[in-house]
């Protein structure tokens, strides 16, 4: 916001320099300022993998499983312009902007066996591309050198140079790269004591963002502000959520106009950079997606643009994503993107919370004779510690689930199992958060008028302010859930308000709105 503002106004209406590969001192910059970005051209990676992963993407949009998020950025509600899937290990999520993702799991040799049920042949063949390609780039990362990196850069200035050349030029240039990715070359090139700087340890992408974006079906793109770059996907950013250091592999396909077809090969009309440059029919080529790049909160430093061809990777390693942001800029072509991400799941696992629910599930006892409930203690550290799960449970996983509406349950089943799992386990709490209101309550009652007893009040206190959270946190969750922007998706992708409930449901232990009951506690802690 603020320090946004400021930058622009220094600018005024100056824009930065930036440079493409035809410019003079790129690969300077890229060396001095940008050496956290690698390269990988599409000729270094198998064909087969090419095709396959190409396939998968085409599934996945007939499908229709890329669709656009609603986000919050800055308390307000903002469509995504790419629309997005997430896969990954079975149930890993991906937060961002406000909006938690759940993987469809991608379908790996190993669960395969398992007999999981959960999506058509069609979808899982498409999952397990994404996961070789999964494989295919944490091997890659992992085996990625200094000496690599600078081959791969002087390879973008040749081609850069050469791009009038004819196919033959870059038939040559296809084996040269093929031999450079083979592992027992690049590894011999290595002292196993000394590993080069800039090496980066072994990396496990847990999951993949895939992104689709068709520019003509764009009514509206952003222009890049402060370089002039040109019309943006996506706008400046670090991606979040990561662990810290990790990369970020990325494989770029546009897919031109013949659909289906296996292009991981740009053909010679695609090969350009921009619209700037004609081919020999005095046909205009299409202009191609470009990634840009700039130091953070830097304007002095010249920004990177470098142009991607289908089928193009690149990786951003070490802590390039947290010291530079990065734009996504569009292309004529419709165009994929599989972002592989080493996502921070401490609090991101399905099994996490799970555990979660059992923590706090432990101090509620259920009478085996007659079913009824009772809590097993009233420690203020342990209610508080169950409340905080109660809204865990409650606003990072169903209302979050359930507000991107039917879209897990219409192509993968994996998440509806546990998601109904997780809500008997929430509702539970709501019959100890009762149990504890009841409790504080009650012993109002016991006590004599003006002495407030201390192990009264730190209950009272510690159930007022979890009551609070949650109040406000429906509140919020109603309002994403009804936005004007909200009310524009079809049924079976509009927000649910879930768990939602009348205030005379029966089977609820609780109002759904507690601005009653956080009068009472309040009421009681003022006498
Ligand atoms: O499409 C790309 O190349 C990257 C998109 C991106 O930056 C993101 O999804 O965070
Ligand atoms: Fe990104």
């Amino acid at each position: 916001g603020v320090r946004k503002r400021r930058l622009l106004q220094e600018l005024g209406d100056q824009k930065i320099p930036f440079k493409g590969p035809s410019n003079q001192g790129f690969q300077q910059l890229w060396d001095s300022s940008y050496s956290g970005l690698v390269l990988r051209r599409a000729c270094s990676l198998p064909a087969e993998l090419h095709c396959r992963v190409q396939a998968a993407l085409l599934t996945l949009r007939k499908k229709g499983c890329l669709l656009r998020d609603l986000v919050r950025v800055r308390d307000r509600d903002v469509f995504t312009s790419v629309s997005r899937v997430l896969l990954g290990e079975p149930g890993h999520t991906y937060r961002y902007l406000d909006t938690r993702l759940f993987a469809i799991p991608w379908h790996s040799e190993d669960t395969e066996f398992k007999g999981q049920n959960c999506c058509d042949p069609g979808l899982r063949a498409a999952c397990k591309a994404l996961w070789e390609l999964n494989s295919f780039f944490c091997l890659d990362v992992s085996q990625l050198k200094e000496g690599d990196r600078l081959a791969q850069c002087a390879k973008v200035v040749q081609e850069t140079e050469t791009k009038a050349s004819d196919e033959a030029d870059v038939e040559s240039k296809h084996s040269e790269d093929s031999r450079n990715s083979e592992v027992g070359d690049s590894e011999s090139s290595c002292s196993e004591h000394s590993p080069p700087r800039g090496f980066t340890r072994s990396a496990k992408f847990n999951v993949t963002l895939l992104n689709y974006m068709d520019p003509a079906a764009m009514s509206h793109l952003k222009e890049e502000p402060y370089y002039g770059m040109g019309k943006m996907a996506v706008g400046w950013h670090h991606d979040e959520n990561l662990i810290s250091h990790s990369p970020v592999a990325v494989y770029s396909y546009s897919c031109h106009d013949d659909k289906g077809k296996c292009q991981h090969m740009p053909s010679k009309e695609q090969r350009g950079e921009g619209r700037t440059v004609q081919s020999g029919e005095g046909s205009s080529e299409k202009a191609s997606w470009r990634i840009g790049l700039k130091v953070a909160w830097d304007i002095h430093t010249p920004g990177l643009m470098l142009p991607l061809q289908s089928g193009d990777c690149y990786y951003m390693r070490d802590n390039l994503n947290s010291t530079h942001q990065h734009c996504i800029l569009a292309g004529d072509a419709a165009r994929f993107s599989s972002t592989h991400r080493v996502a921070e799941c401490s609090t991101g696992t399905l099994t996490y919370i799970q555990s979660r629910c059992q923590e706090a599930l432990c101090n509620l006892h259920a009478d085996p004779e007659t079913g009824s409930h009772s809590l097993t203690t009233l420690r203020p550290a342990t209610m508080q510690h169950c409340e905080e799960i109660h809204n865990e449970v409650e606003f990072e996983w169903l209302r979050q689930y359930w507000f991107q509406g039917q879209r897990y349950t219409r192509f993968c089943s994996w998440w509806s199992k546990p998601m109904e799992e997780l809500e008997k386990d929430w509702k539970l709490m709501e019959t100890m958060t009762m149990l504890f209101l009841a409790k504080v309550e009650e012993e109002e009652e016991e006590e004599e008028e003006g002495q407030v007893g201390e192990s009264r009040r730190d209950m009272a206190e510690t159930l007022l302010s979890a009551l609070i959270d949650r109040h406000q946190q429906r509140q919020t969750w109603r309002d994403r859930c009804h936005s004007s922007l909200a009310q524009t998706l079809p049924p079976e992708e509009a927000p649910v308000d879930r768990p939602f409930w009348g205030v005379d449901d029966p089977g609820m232990p609780l109002p759904f709105d507690l601005a009653d009951i956080i009068n009472r506690v309040e009421s009681l802690l003022w006498r």
